[in-house]
């Protein structure tokens, strides 16, 4: 789309505000996209490419010494090298983007710095769902309501929620929520519609760097299922599996994986 005119970000933005309102951005472009009246494949590429396109644009123009990781670019191993690394999905839940009006999609941006951990740590985030209205970012966190369920709800992902997770379930007596977006799983968390995101199989960094950043900000915990850290800008991207989830549910949680595995 060539008249998309993306302003600028506010003045003086930090890295939280710019993160925010790129991924604010892309989602009013994307939000025009969807209005053409494509469908199927041609929405999806459209959306994808087309927000592809513009944050690798705003990303040159407003933060220019920095690396980038995309889901939809070539990967540039020259990020392991760099201290400052942009991590996008332009269109997290691409279905459900080409869906309307499903509002399950979402554009991940986050920044990972070299600084921060003996490895490196995500610093800023910010995950826009368009479709909502909203964006939630890293420089006014989400303040995650009191649980308004007693029975505690995991979101899965709805087109290929992990077989394991239903046994958990029935373990904590929980019941599943079927969403699409790795993003909008993450963030349904912060907002009290789920009370954890628990996922394997596989996944990449992109899909949920910007929303564990958010979702640590709002004091959630996140990790890998066995519990160790998540890691961002690895030489493989591959990130299959993750736990995000409110302080409470996380140590029943990984336990019965501890002790189940993911083949139950
Ligand atoms: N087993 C798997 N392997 C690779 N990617 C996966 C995956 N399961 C989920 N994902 C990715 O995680 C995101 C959320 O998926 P879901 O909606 O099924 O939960 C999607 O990102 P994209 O839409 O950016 O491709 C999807 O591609
Ligand atoms: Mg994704």
């Amino acid at each position: 789309m060539t008249d998309f005119d993306p302003g600028a970000p506010p003045a003086g933005a930090d890295d939280h505000a710019f993160a925010a309102w790129a991924a604010t951005t892309a989602g009013e472009l994307l939000l025009r996209i969807r209005a053409e009246g494509l469908t199927g494949k041609e929405l999806k590429d459209a959306g994808d490419l087309g927000s592809h396109d513009l944050l690798m644009r705003l990303l040159a123009e407003h933060r220019p010494d920095d690396a980038v990781l995309s889901e939809e670019g070539k990967d540039d191993k020259a990020r392991l090298a760099a201290d400052r690394v942009w991590i996008v999905d332009p269109v997290d839940g691409t279905r459900e983007f080409s869906e309307p009006p499903r509002d399950d999609w979402a554009v991940h941006v986050a920044l990972w710095t070299s600084g921060e951990g003996e490895k490196g740590e995500l610093t800023a985030g910010a995950v826009a769902q368009p479709a909502l209205g909203r964006t939630f970012g890293t420089g006014e966190p989400p303040v995650v309501p009191p649980r308004s369920s007693e029975r505690p709800r995991i979101v899965v992902s709805r087109t290929r929620p992990p077989a394991f997770v239903a046994a958990l379930a029935e373990h904590l007596g929980a019941e599943l929520v079927p969403m699409g977006s790795a993003g909008a799983k993450v963030i349904s968390v912060t907002r009290d519609v789920s009370d954890a995101y628990v996922h394997a199989g596989g996944q990449y960094e992109w899909d949920s760097a910007a929303p564990v950043a958010v979702a640590r900000a709002a004091g959630l915990h996140c990790s890998r299922i066995d519990g160790s850290p998540l890691r961002y800008n690895q030489d493989d991207v591959l990130l299959p599996d993750l736990v995000v989830c409110r302080p409470e549910l996380a140590d029943p949680i990984l336990a019965f994986i501890a002790e189940h595995g993911t083949g139950a």
